[in-house]
């Protein structure tokens, strides 16, 4: 099921491409994961929307850079009610650091998941983390034994899909956590219906999240009533204007609140 290259954007090419050059880990990690699904149900619990905030210095779709300590960014977000972090590890599209990933999960106690554009075994290698993505349509057939190799290491690991077809990849290579990627890869849009499409297509006792796209607080709220268990957002809590023009400043714990606090009266 590998996606013919021809079929993604120069971007997203440009990605798969230095992936796949990337070296792993010179060691086997083992990591004691802290549980995403106790996370989402504190916040739940206390009213939050469960909010994995990416601390994502830049992308390809982003105009300009955050170079902001990612210690600081991450601690913020803790403070505007995130219930998980993910922090970029790509350098040279992302210009994230794996770094980057294990200062911010020594910092603070929230699960952290580890963004980034794993293709090989040896590459869950290079960092401890709780959470590690893999992506249906880069990795292919090696799916299930990426998740098993993922599992092996104490990793709770994310698979994304942006199509039904991909769901049942995942699914079928014993998914327990996937995340909706609302932007297509192939084009690099953004539409949120895609969640809507494929979210009920997932089983009850898998958790999904919705990923990509959510902009506003209505954002939020339409991806929780389509069935989102969590939310991952980037680009709207890195960015100077909170989104969507909310004059937050650029301050990331405000931008982080808007979201957490979709859900509860007092939504900022
Ligand atoms: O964000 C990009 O420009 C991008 C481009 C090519 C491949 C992946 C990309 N993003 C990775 C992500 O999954 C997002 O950072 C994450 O879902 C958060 O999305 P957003 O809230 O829209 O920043």
């Amino acid at each position: 099921m590998n996606t013919p290259t021809e079929e993604l954007a120069p971007a997203v090419r440009s990605i798969l491409e230095a992936a796949s050059e990337r070296s792993g880990g010179d060691e086997r990690v083992s990591v004691d994961a802290r549980s995403l699904s106790e996370a989402f149900a504190s916040a739940e619990a206390d009213g939050r929307v469960p909010v994995i905030a990416e601390v994502k210095p830049t992308s390809p779709t982003t105009d300009g850079a955050r170079d902001d300590d990612p210690v600081a960014l991450a601690a913020s977000m803790v403070e505007g009610g995130a219930a998980a972090l993910s922090v970029l590890t790509e350098p040279e599209h992302f210009d994230g650091s794996v770094e980057n990933l294990t200062r911010v999960r020594e910092a603070v106690d929230v699960p952290v998941l580890r963004k980034d554009f794993v293709v090989r075994e040896d590459q869950l290698d290079a960092a401890e983390a709780d959470l590690v993505l893999l992506i249906a349509r880069f990795v292919g057939d090696d799916l299930a034994d990426l998740v098993e190799a993922a599992r092996d290491r104490g990793f709770q690991p994310l698979v994304e899909v942006h199509t039904r077809e991909e769901l049942a990849a995942a699914l079928a290579a014993g998914a327990e956590l996937i995340g909706v990627n609302n932007r297509d890869l192939g084009r690099l849009e953004v539409d949120l219906s895609t969640f809507e499409t494929v979210a009920p297509e997932v089983p009850d006792r898998v958790t999904v999240i919705a990923e990509s796209g959510i902009t506003t607080p209505a954002d939020a709220r339409r991806m929780r009533e389509a069935g989102a268990d969590g939310l991952l957002i980037g680009s709207a809590i890195m960015d100077a204007e909170g989104g969507d023009g909310a004059g937050t400043g650029g301050d990331v714990s405000a931008n982080t609140r808007r979201f957490t606090a979709a859900e509860s009266e007092e939504e900022v």
